[in-house]
């Protein structure tokens, strides 16, 4: 194809305008970072970025990229009942036998009716289709698949967002995950460039969540255009949008392709002045590929077969509607298209498809603890924005509960033996209320965020995920334990209060580490089944037994014992009555009893069963529960990964 020349290349940022320079060589300076030129009325919009000096050296410099599909069929998984091996839903063809060849500076519109297959082929392009397949797509001779994040980009139909962000944070962010620091003045410049030409310079404060579905779109694709992709692919880019929008968003995709990228829309009933922007096009139906050329090739081959797209009627709507399976003609103009157009197939795989090995640049690739910064940062941002619901969830989850237990252990005191059961009472209920209010509040931590997660895979590392979503459960782990200890223990009769407050709150803020961790994992690891609520009490139920609060861990049946030592409320329990008891010397025994009485806190801690050395066996028990949870955790999310992206 040939490209036009550049009228007039202008230099965004203190760099002099440049001489025109042909779109099919390179420009000579290597200094600019963000380029807005004219080819015929096209604004065009070329940019580095500081992936490396290389990649897409200079202003419209083009790199060539031919993007080959050969035999791609995907299809469904078959699924089978547990209980019988007959299959309950048998495997379904999505894509058949895909073979095209599409070459750098194609703007290619995707055709075809609802269900004919366009998003999962999308998909397929950019090597993030996760149902089973056969064949292959390469990128100048390299397997998708394999390409560094950033090469191959793609806009899916339905956006997701951290919808409490605001537009510039969530672009900052994507900045500093894909291209590197937002404060480089070169991905500054880019940044600001690619809002300007999106309008969205104008919300760059607004929170997502205030955004309109094409606002919503405007922002998607700016995200997309980040990392400067050589390919760019758009699940129905203007879905959403007002014409005004509409054209401009085709109008920069064009322009976008006249710098020799390809970019690929599948469209839904575009206007025919939209239509007629593109330079290529693909029907597709039934899972095939029926077509793929110029507009006169299409109307040529649709006039061919006595298909005449009547005058002032859109062509677009005319292609879908013909290769749509209609029960009510007999005519299947889907297999006459394919028979008529086979030998056009050929010609392409044989002529274009050769390989081409364009040394690419590595990508920007964040150090892991620059990752978990970012992430902790936007996690940040919510917590933020949300500081009522965390005041009232303090408010409710404890505040409240504090006041309560406050009220009924008002006056107890461990030096009787009717105190001893108040307090033993009193010191499981302060562990069990931290422990439970942490673990449940980290329980959906993931579920929230599963869709974004899964949409941003291979954008950052799962561990720097979950370090992150841990990290900021940290506040929490030293906020929550506060009124527990303070207001109870206010209420009841403490030796040495304040050094006791002291060391009950430190024990509990480790220990709720631990309840963090144990929440994130089991959320983590029943994510996708939703059911971390049923599960969660009946893992519950044996770690808390163990506590010693109920039963004596010495009675416990051997193959039992084990339990004991992953279960963070033991070794709360243990932490907490140890720093009681230690310091409780007598404990009264009336002399006209009957019953046995405790003579002192060492006999109280006997009786549970808690260790001497406490400090260090309780510290080292809660780190190992803490770690044991996030491993499980790490693997649950690990798995969600595996899943793939989600479109
Ligand atoms: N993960 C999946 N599991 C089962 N069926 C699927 C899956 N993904 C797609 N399909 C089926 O494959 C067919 C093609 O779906 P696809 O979304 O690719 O079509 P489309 O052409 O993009 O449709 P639309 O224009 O309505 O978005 C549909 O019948 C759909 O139900």
């Amino acid at each position: 194809m040939e490209l036009p020349k550049v009228s007039k290349v202008v230099r965004l940022g203190n760099s002099k305008p440049k001489k025109p320079c042909n779109i099919t060589r390179q420009c000579p300076s290597k200094s600019i970072v963000v380029n807005t030129g004219f080819i015929g009325n096209y604004k065009v919009f070329s940019y580095q970025t500081s992936l490396g000096p290389d990649r897409n050296d200079d202003t419209l410099g083009i790199v060539d990229v031919v993007l080959k599909v050969r035999e791609l069929k995907v299809w469904t998984p078959e699924e089978k009942s547990l209980w019988r091996k007959k299959s309950s839903k048998p495997k379904t063809l999505i894509l058949n036998n895909v073979t095209d060849c599409i070459k750098s500076g194609e703007f290619l519109a995707i055709l075809g009716p609802s269900g004919a297959g366009k998003t999962t082929y999308l998909v397929s392009l950019c090597g993030k289709c996760t149902l089973p397949s056969e064949g292959v797509v390469t990128v100048n001779g390299r397997n998708v698949r394999e390409l560094p994040p950033g090469e191959v980009e793609i806009l899916p139909q339905f956006d997701v967002f951290m919808d409490c962000l605001s537009v510039k944070e969530h672009l900052v962010f994507m900045t500093e995950m894909k291209i590197g620091s937002a404060k480089n003045s070169r991905n500054d410049t880019v940044l600001n460039a690619i809002m300007d030409m999106l309008k969205l310079k104008a919300h760059e404060n607004t929170l997502i969540k205030s955004l309109s579905g094409g606002e919503r779109r405007l922002l998607s694709l700016a995200s997309s255009l980040l990392s400067n992709p050589q390919i760019l692919i758009c699940d129905e880019p203007t879905t959403g949008l007002d014409s005004y929008n509409a054209s401009l968003v085709v109008g920069l995709l064009k322009g976008l392709s006249l710098t020799g990228k390809i970019v690929i829309c599948s469209v839904h009933q575009p206007s025919s002045d939209l239509f007629k922007e593109f330079n290529s096009i693909s029907l597709m139906s039934e899972g095939k590929l029926l077509f793929h050329g110029t507009h006169e090739d299409c109307r040529n081959l649709f006039e061919s077969l006595n298909l005449r797209c009547p005058k002032n009627y859109n062509p677009a709507e005319f292609y879908i509607k013909a290769v749509s399976p209609s029960p009510a003609t007999d005519v299947n103009y889907v297999d006459r298209i394919l028979e008529n157009n086979r030998n056009r197939f050929h010609q392409c795989d044989e002529t274009c498809c050769e390989t081409h090995t364009t040394p690419r640049p590595p990508v920007c690739n964040r150090s892991w603890l620059k990752q978990v910064q970012l992430l902790m940062w936007r996690f940040s941002i919510r917590i933020k924005r949300s500081y009522k619901g965390f005041a009232v969830s303090l408010l409710l989850s404890t505040v409240i509960g504090a006041v309560v237990i406050g009220i009924c252990f008002a006056g107890s005191k461990g030096t009787t033996q009717r105190g001893v059961q108040n307090l033993r009472g009193l010191l499981w209920l302060i562990c069990s209320e931290v422990s439970f209010s942490l673990s449940y509040a980290a329980l959906y931590a993931f579920e929230t965020d599963l869709s974004l997660f899964k949409r941003e895979v291979g954008m950052y590392r799962v561990s720097a995920y979950f370090v992150a979503r841990f990290l900021n459960e940290v506040p929490r782990c030293i906020i929550w334990p506060i009124p527990f200890v303070t207001i109870t223990a206010s209420a009841v009769e403490l030796p040495n209060h304040s050094l006791t407050i002291l060391e009950l709150y430190l024990a509990l803020i480790i220990s709720g580490l631990a309840s963090t961790a144990y929440g994130l994992g089991m959320g983590a690891l029943f994510i996708s089944t939703g059911m971390m609520a049923d599960v969660m009490p009946c893992a519950d139920l044996p770690l808390f037994l163990m506590s010693g609060a109920f039963l004596r861990i010495s009675s416990l049946p051997f193959w039992l014992y084990p339990f004991k030592f992953i279960s963070h409320f033991y070794y709360a329990m243990d932490a907490i009555s140890n720093i009681y008891w230690r310091q409780i010397g007598d404990i009264e025994c009336p002399t006209n009893t009957t019953t046995v009485c405790v003579k002192d806190g060492a006999a109280v801690l006997l009786e549970n069963g808690y260790s001497n050395n406490f400090v260090l066996e309780d510290t080292i028990g809660l780190l190992f529960v803490a770690t044991l949870w996030s491993i499980l955790g790490y693997w649950g999310l690990k798995r969600e990964e595996r899943k793939g992206y989600a479109y």
